[in-house]
């Protein structure tokens, strides 16, 4: 875990955060969470399918309404918004080109042309994709589309990277090289990112901490440090306390998809 970050003030502080969903049934998805997440770290959210992870992104990106609770943000921003979200699939429009994908966020926050461009044509050269800037979504790879999504939360500016399973519907060896270059990106901008992932060893491979969460309704039920020193790869993951970290997540979360599915005798 980078040193600084228990000492970096909070970039989002939720209290007593709960979430219940009005539907014909009510799904009561999140219950009574705390957690504070500093401000530049990397915090990875585990837990059981459907236990309200997204959930939980999404209010800390203020797209969903907390039940009671609060969330306070100290993120903001006069001028970008206060959070960037990168989704799984779908993040970027098929009908615009790369560049225009990517200076999107700073052309809703309301930046000139020029200046965007110019932006955008940085960032798609840090992510790889120069002579890229007029190709289409649908004459990219999965992983060069979702290079974009991420080049396009990093250009807009804003201070925290909220992520939902980013990498999930890549192949296993683009999600490699997207992981180390989602971390080479996040160590030179030290945004603060919040990412959602189904993978433990993921989890441990980019997060600072990693929030496991309960079956639903969830709540938080453990925030793990991380202690590998970066940069992380091949040789971490031969870390014997790699595998016991993997062993131990894996089976807290088996206990809850356990505990969900009434298994449990
Ligand atoms: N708009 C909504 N209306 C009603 N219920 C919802 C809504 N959004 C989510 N839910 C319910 O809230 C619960 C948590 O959903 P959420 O998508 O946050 O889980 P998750 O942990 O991200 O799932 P997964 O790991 O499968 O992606 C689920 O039972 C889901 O059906």
């Amino acid at each position: 875990m980078s040193d600084s970050i228990e000492t970096q003030p909070p970039a989002y502080e939720v209290k007593n955060l709960n979430k219940i969903f009005v539907a014909e049934k009510p799904v009561h998805a999140l219950v009574d969470i705390n957690l504070t997440i500093p401000e530049g770290s990397f915090t990875c959210i585990v837990g059981p399918s459907g236990c309200g992870k997204s959930t939980l992104l999404r209010i800390l990106g203020g797209l969903v309404d907390e039940t009671s609770g609060t969330v306070n943000r100290s993120l903001t921003s006069q001028s970008v918004p206060s959070s960037a979200f990168v989704f799984q699939e779908h993040g970027i429009f098929p009908w615009m080109n790369v560049i225009d994908n990517v200076a999107f966020g700073q052309q809703m926050a309301g930046i000139d042309k020029k200046t965007r461009r110019a932006s955008a044509t940085e960032w798609i050269k840090r992510i790889g994709l120069s002579g890229f800037e007029d190709s289409y979504p649908h004459q990219l790879s999965g992983g060069m589309r979702q290079r974009i999504a991420i080049a396009r939360a990093f250009a807009t500016g804003s201070p925290a990277l909220l992520m939902d399973e980013p990498l999930g519907a890549l192949d296993s060896q683009t999600r490699t090289l997207m992981q180390e270059e989602l971390v080479a990106l996040w160590e030179a901008e030290r945004k603060t990112v919040v990412l959602v992932t189904h993978s433990i060893e993921e989890a441990l491979l980019l997060g600072d901490r990693i929030v496991m969460m309960s079956a639903r309704p969830a709540t938080v039920k453990e925030v793990i440090d991380v202690p590998f020193e970066r940069p992380r790869g091949i040789d971490t993951e031969k870390d014997p306390r790699f595998g016991e970290m993997k062993t131990q997540i894996w089976e807290s979360i088996r206990d809850e998809v356990q505990e969900s599915m009434g298994a449990i005798s």
